[in-house]
């Protein structure tokens, strides 16, 4: 088989080639046939071809001077003649459960075949396998009754056979409230012709709705980053990092960071992060502190609290450990795993070589937008006000420690480790609800204060000359942004708290809130979008189930007859087409718009051609998907 292109013929007609040579014929013995040998197709289909004489290299037989006579389903020879004549008296192809009554040819033409009786389709087995050569019998088409036209359902046949077909728990049970509708609307319609409408409401194809404004959360490169992120996640462990093959249940450990070079400390400690995948599969992040040793196991309290604490803009806490596994004493904490996070520090401060563009040298980091900076302030301000809340100081607002997870979506990292490492038993135990003391409040201030004047300045040292770096804030940022960072250096108050900062960006709030639901917005579209892949694989599911079932192979109601040889016909179209050289084509754009198509039941033609090149049919997809929907409701009445 090979590409053919769409019949360009205005007619809606759908005719039948049927085959018109006696088996053993020398034609259908051999299919691969040299070209020059091998009949036009145009001849077949459309009697003549209008590249005969401009280069056509497949023979082109003399045209009969008389119109062919006799009986169509008695061909006097293998003749083109017999086959042209046969072409003529073709009849329609209505799909058995396609609603809608053929309109041409007229009756008198399509009496001129020979109706076959049901003794005689049970007479000519149809092959029970599916072998290269078998071939198209078009007799199966025609039933005994009808007067030679094909058996299309009638109202009264459609109409259990529609109801039949709601196998789906949906149709009633999710949605009663559409069902009375489509009930209703049967009512209304006269049914021989009306279009019905399928009961298995999950087959409507919906547009996404028009796409919101672009959001500052949303990349725009969402795809490739999501893929990108599921990707990291598997990413193997370099081998010969000499770590651990099992620690507490987590196992594969791979290093977030060199492992060798400069190393900041934190605290008077060492930190290491690795990225671990945990008893449930999921991946973890192990910040693990080397030459550590718990003195009080009431220490790791706090974080029983901060696994308590789910926020947007905190990586949740899952458990802390020690473990000799890496041959010292060590303390481990879990945390969730943000694929491709990176530091605010890598994201904003970290010197870049220098860049040209347009010719010129660019700053090796742009200063942060300031929309940025006030959604950065936001995220982090929301988070602090929740730990405060719920008596726990943060204690980690540092650019090294916060990190940035998606599109301008920052998390704090690190929480309760502070907490563990300085666990003093002599102060008192904290508890939900219990206020923090005011000057762990004032340093998380002062902490976010820093932030906000090192990423301003994209420097981590801006506080060393704090009045430089508070003419850059002048002069890149609103006076509101320069106050905020005043507001949290400035003198500790008793009374000085996260609140009173969200009272002086009230505005900024709105900006915040109006694109995140933007943002949500664009999600739920896409989300939309990705409900429709489900359609190709129900499709796909439903040519599984019904191409070549073993059971009905020699069953000549079902095997490669009717409906079923259509779809059989179809399947070769979308998935075994071969190119001139006989490759086989694997084009997955071909497959999904033929699935799209056949899903949607386009009007569209296409032509299908039996494996032996004998048998060409013109059908359109949604002729091809009535066939799909009749054979599956076949199957699934069981
Ligand atoms: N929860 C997390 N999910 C994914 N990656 C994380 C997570 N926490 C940290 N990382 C990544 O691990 C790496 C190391 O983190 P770390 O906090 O040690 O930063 P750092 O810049 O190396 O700081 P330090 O020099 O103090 O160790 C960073 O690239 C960071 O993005």
């Amino acid at each position: 088989m090979a590409f053919f292109t769409r019949p360009q013929s205005a007619s809606a007609a759908v005719k039948i080639v049927a085959p018109s040579v006696a088996p053993g014929d020398s034609i259908k013995t051999s299919p691969k046939k040299d070209s020059t040998q091998r009949q036009c197709r145009n001849i077949l289909i459309y009697g003549s071809c209008k590249f005969q004489d401009k280069g056509c290299i497949y023979s082109h037989p003399s045209r009969p001077t008389t119109p062919p006579s006799g009986s169509a389903s008695q061909p006097e020879s293998p003749s083109v003649s017999a086959k042209l004549s046969q072409a003529v008296n073709a009849p329609v192809f209505v799909p058995k459960s396609s609603p809608i009554p053929p309109t041409s040819p007229p009756l008198s033409r399509a009496q001129a075949q020979t109706p076959l009786t049901a003794s005689t389709l049970s007479t000519s087995p149809p092959a029970s396998d599916y072998d290269e050569n078998d071939s198209y019998d078009p007799t199966y088409y025609v039933p005994s009754d009808n007067n030679g036209l094909y058996n299309i359902y009638t109202a009264e046949s459609v109409v259990p056979q529609m109801q039949a077909l709601d196998v789906d728990p949906f149709s009633k049970s999710y949605y009663p409230q559409i069902q009375p509708e489509y009930e209703q609307g049967l009512e209304y319609y006269p049914l021989q012709s009306a279009f019905i409408r399928q009961p298995l409401d999950y087959h409507l194809y919906s547009l996404p709705p028009p796409s919101p404004p672009p959001s500052h959360f949303i990349s725009p490169t969402l795809r490739t980053d999501l893929q990108l992120r599921s990707e990291i996640i598997h990413t193997a462990p370099a081998p010969g990092l000499n770590l651990p093959d099992e620690l507490q249940g987590y196992h594969t450990l791979v290093p977030l960071e060199s492992l060798t070079g400069e190393r900041r400390k934190f605290g008077n400690w060492y930190s290491t992060v690795y990225r671990a995948t945990g008893k449930d599969g999921r991946a973890y992040v192990l910040r693990r502190v080397s030459d550590f040793r718990l003195m009080h196991q009431a220490a790791f309290q706090p974080i029983e609290q901060w696994s308590r604490i789910r926020h947007p803009n905190i990586v949740a806490v899952h458990e802390a450990f020690t473990t000799r596994s890496f041959g010292d004493n060590s303390l481990v904490v879990a945390y969730t795993y943000h694929a491709t996070a990176q530091t605010l520090y890598d994201a904003h401060i970290k010197p870049r070589p220098p860049a040209f563009v347009h010719g010129r040298v660019q700053p090796t980091q742009p200063h942060v937008p300031e929309r940025t900076l006030w959604s950065y302030i936001v995220q982090i301000a929301g988070a602090m006000k929740a730990a405060h809340d719920q008596g726990l100081a943060v204690r980690m607002i540092d650019v090294t420690k916060v990190i940035v997870t998606g599109r301008n979506r920052l998390r704090i990292s690190s929480c309760g480790l502070a907490d563990v490492l300085t666990y003093n038993p002599t102060s008192p135990s904290r508890l939900p609800g219990v206020p923090i003391p005011t000057e762990q409040i004032q340093e998380d201030l002062v902490m976010f204060g820093k932030l906000i004047l090192a990423l301003c300045c994209n420097n981590v040292a801006a506080m060393s000359n704090f009045g430089k770096s508070l003419d850059v804030v002048t002069q890149h940022y609103s006076a509101d942004l320069k106050n905020v960072a005043l507001f949290c250096l400035s003198k500790p108050g008793v009374h000085k708290h996260i609140g009173q900062l969200f009272d002086m960006i009230g505005s900024r709030l709105l900006t915040e809130m109006d694109d995140l639901q933007n943002g949500m917005d664009y999600l739920e579209g896409e989300l939309l979008s990705e409900l429709e892949n489900a359609r190709l694989v129900r499709l796909l599911a439903k040519f599984g189930f019904i191409n070549e079932r073993p059971e009905f192979a020699r069953d000549p109601r079902w095997s490669e007859t009717g409906d079923r040889y259509i779809i059989k016909l179809f399947r070769d179209y979308v998935f075994h087409q071969v190119d001139e050289r006989g490759r086989p084509v694997v084009s997955l754009s071909h497959v999904l718009s033929c699935l799209n198509k056949l899903d949607a039941g386009t009007d569209e033609r296409i032509m299908l051609v039996s494996r032996d090149e004998q048998s060409v049919l013109v059908v359109s997809y949604k002729d091809v998907k009535a066939c799909v929907a009749s054979a599956f409701a076949e199957l699934s009445k069981g």
